[in-house]
């Protein structure tokens, strides 16, 4: 059982957060979302305050859109009326002069104007405040997911979240743009035409609304299949999506193992799926469509027999039924939208469920209270390490570090190896405060690290690792992380230390070449030089290289292995290394097995125990002879 469910820290339990994530991509079905929802009653009041929250500093706007929308759709609906005035009062029963027609015509198109000008600054204001909102909540979810700890890293995959920043905002932007238009304004619609209708002639709005359960009972008919349509597509879409992103990544093995064909049959299946979803979909949406079409029409027909017996007998005059006849048929438009955004909706509250989980996640390592806090300069931090009796679980019930103690002078380089699992990366992740320990300590020079703000103890650790991070920007901004303080000049020393100088020089703009995401174009020696030119500039008092060289060449190493003894200087610096050859000259090797530290010493003095080292060793030199 994943620790946060014991209540420990972070409130959303991994597998709330595993639930999520499959909807995400697309293992969820009907069943188990409806299930969800139903759980997450209280949640989604929550999201929704959230998202209203959002929407505050814009309620001026709102205001104008509702103003804008309000004159709008009054300029639309006395249009008919102007009509039936012209009909009744002057072309049937006017004296015939034009001036009053030319006059009424005049103010139908000033009306025709007026409904387009409102509609036009009504969208404009609209898609301003949506966007702005949407804007403002990526930047918030990206800030927050920046924030969160490692842990929930493990637990959540990257492509849910990136679906999450990507078209879960989008659908939240969906809303505003056009789910809330269609709240505010079709509403106002059905409610002004009912109350022309019944201004004009009450006998004939009161035959009228006799429409009004047949609608709703359409409307409630095909709602639910138009939602078990819609949810079906994008279960399909988010299956078809992880597909691709799951094959994407593991393309050098698919080449590898020519599994194109194989590969390219399962993507065809999802398509194919995906296909049938969404003609379904669009099935259901034209017939929902054309139903509500006759249905108005046969409406219309029936208006227009009753309102025709009605003139006969010259209880209702010619022009109010021509108005009926026009405020019918534009009932049905604002109910179509409103049935055809109720799908938008129910993809907004799950989007905005799924958003809120994550905002609502609380990061399970926090900075210190002020109380607790500690004042250190990371500046004149001397490097002394001390791990006291270290407890260790990433899950519940299963130790990675079992009564760890380990004590590391200021200055000292500390090789630490070990078999893979053995422990060697929870032990550094501890130090960088990516989890908290169970029981014991973790010490900076004698301050607990849970005392010492995050931001202050990761300018004191620089971490180097296997696959060194290189973002999509110049080398520049590479070596010095996007940080100004850093002037070119400190970068191109830090460089030329490391030895990475003259390979900068040759390539074409030098240090403002432009990298391409992960820094592909570079080969990984020089990738991990520019890594080491990192740590010389921000100048960090511990340095930790997490198998550092493990992916290099014997003559890439050696220059690496030359740039790591200039930044190691004066630095205490733990080393992890599968290849033994990296740490032999370190000043102590800690020898780790299954969570405890079994062996340590110098090279030296462990041959000499000819224990568990000289085995790895031993086992070591058979590889790199077999190599
Ligand atoms: N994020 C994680 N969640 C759960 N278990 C983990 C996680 N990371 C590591 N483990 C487990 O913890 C144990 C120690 O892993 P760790 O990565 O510290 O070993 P290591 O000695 O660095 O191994 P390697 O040399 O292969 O990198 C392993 O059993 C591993 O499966």
């Amino acid at each position: 059982m994943p620790k946060d469910e014991s209540g420990r820290g972070n409130p959303s339990s991994a597998k709330e957060a595993g639930s999520h994530a499959s909807a995400a991509s697309g293992g969820g079905t009907d069943e188990t979302e409806t299930a969800e929802k139903d759980r997450k009653e209280p949640a989604k009041t929550a999201a929704l305050q959230a998202l209203l929250s959002y929407a505050k500093p814009h309620r001026l706007t709102f205001l104008g859109i509702f103003g804008c929308a309000l004159l709008a759709i009054l300029a639309e609906l006395f249009q008919p009326y102007l009509v039936k005035i012209a009909i009744d009062d002057h072309l049937i029963g006017g004296d015939g002069a034009m001036r009053p027609l030319i006059v009424i015509g005049l103010v139908y198109l000033a009306l025709s104007a007026v409904n387009l000008i409102f509609t036009y600054i009504q969208n404009n204001l609209l898609q301003f405040a949506g966007q702005s909102i949407v804007a403002s909540i990526r930047k918030r979810l990206f800030r927050h997911i920046s924030r969160l700890s490692m842990s929930f890293f493990d637990r959540y995959p990257i492509g849910s979240l990136v679906t999450l920043e990507s078209s879960d905002t989008e659908t939240i932007s969906q809303f505003f743009t056009q789910v809330f238009l269609s709240l505010v304004r079709d509403r106002m619609t059905l409610i002004l035409i009912i109350f022309f209708m019944f201004q004009i002639d009450a006998t004939l709005a009161w035959y009228s609304m006799l429409l009004l359960p047949v609608i709703a009972l359409i409307a409630i008919l095909f709602r639910s299949v138009l939602r078990k349509a819609y949810q079906q597509t994008r279960t399909q879409l988010s299956r078809l999506i992880a597909y691709l992103a799951e094959n994407l990544a593991g393309m050098s093995l698919i080449q590898a193992y020519n599994q194109q064909d194989e590969q390219f049959e399962r993507f065809s299946g999802r398509n194919e799926q995906y296909l049938k979803a969404n003609l379904k979909e669009i099935k259901t949406n034209v017939l929902f469509n054309r139903s509500f079409d006759i249905f108005g029409n046969v409406s219309v027909a029936f208006l227009a027999w009753l309102g025709g017996v009605t003139v006969f007998k010259g209880t209702v005059e010619v022009g109010v039924l021509y108005a009926f006849i026009t405020y019918i048929r534009q009932f049905f438009q604002p109910i179509n939208q409103i049935t055809q955004q109720w799908n938008t909706l129910q993809s907004t509250s799950i989007s905005m469920d799924r958003l809120w989980k994550i905002l609502s996640t609380e990061p399970e390592i926090k900075d210190p209270s002020p109380k607790d806090k500690a004042e250190v300069d990371w500046k004149r931090t001397a490097g002394r390490i001390d791990y006291n009796n270290v407890d260790f679980s990433y899950v519940e019930g299963s130790r990675v570090l079992r009564k760890l103690d380990l004590h590391i002078l200021p200055g000292e380089t500390v090789g630490i190896v070990g078999t893979t699992g053995a422990g060697k990366s929870s032990l550094i992740s501890l130090l960088t405060r990516f989890y908290d320990v169970d029981a014991g300590s973790v010490c900076i020079d004698g301050t607990d690290i849970r005392r010492i703000e995050q931001d202050t103890l990761h300018r004191m650790i620089g971490l180097v690792q296997q696959e060194p991070y290189l973002y999509s920007g110049t080398i520049l901004d590479n070596v010095r992380l996007f940080r100004e303080e850093f002037s070119r000049e400190e970068v191109i020393r830090a460089c030329q230390a490391v030895g990475a100088h003259p390979l900068i020089q040759r390539l074409k703009d030098g240090y403002d070449t432009r990298l391409s995401e992960r820094g592909s174009g570079l080969s990984a020696g020089e990738r991990q030089l520019i890594s080491f030119a990192r740590i010389l500039v921000f100048r960090p008092r511990i340095l930790i290289l997490d198998e550092a060289t493990a992916n290099l060449d014997s003559h890439t190493e050696q220059l690496v292995q030359q740039a790591l003894a200039v930044v190691s200087e004066g630095r205490t610096t733990l080393v992890i290394a599968h290849r033994l050859s990296t740490i032999m000259h370190a000043d102590r090797i800690i020898v780790m097995k299954q969570g405890r530290i079994v062996e340590q010493g110098t090279h030296h003095q462990l041959l000499g125990k000819r224990g568990y080292y000289e085995e790895l060793y031993r086992h070591s030199q058979g590889i790199a002879a077999i190599g």
